[in-house]
């Protein structure tokens, strides 16, 4: 699985640590980190959210964990890009119904809500679950994508 991650400063902190963690996961067989890198770095979070959203869509990542201080503003940013779905969920079963329900690609996180303890220990969990296409909860995101490609721009 390649995972794109991405913060704007509020969430780079966290970033870095979830980066670390998915680079050690058997599971993750490339991080793209398309930043910010540093604290002082103020791209304001759409930049970011955007431009992680943009990899999940043109295939070169499946998944994305992207943050910033609430993780509401990357969501409502990688929501944007055709074909993503992307989440705030801060406990386990909203993390793990994101993937089961709404096959999300990206979970993202609030630095000033949620620890990195917890954080990580649901990233940790979000990798391990896989979205069933025969499941009765594929024909709910189906109305979602034929929404978003009847009204899609140009
Ligand atoms: O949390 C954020 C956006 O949802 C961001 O980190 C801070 O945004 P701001 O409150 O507009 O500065």
């Amino acid at each position: 699985m390649r995972v794109v991650v991405a913060a704007d400063n509020a969430g780079v902190l966290l970033k870095n640590e979830v980066r670390e963690l998915l680079e050690r996961d058997e599971r993750v067989t490339e991080v793209i980190d398309v930043g910010v890198e540093t604290p002082d770095d103020d791209r304001a979070y759409p930049v970011l959210g955007l431009a992680a959203a943009e990899k999940i869509a043109n295939g070169e990542a499946d998944r994305g964990v992207l943050v910033c201080g609430t993780g509401i503003g990357v969501a409502i940013s990688a929501n944007k890009v055709p074909g993503v779905r992307a989440t705030v969920a801060h406990d386990s079963y909203s993390a793990e119904r994101s993937i089961k329900s709404n096959n999300c690609q990206v979970i993202t996180f609030g630095a000033r809500v949620v620890g990195p303890e917890l954080a990580k220990k649901i990233v940790g969990e979000w990798l391990g679950y896989t979205f069933d296409p025969s499941s009765a909860s594929a024909a709910k995101v189906a109305h979602i994508t034929e929404y978003e490609q009847v009204h899609a721009a140009g």
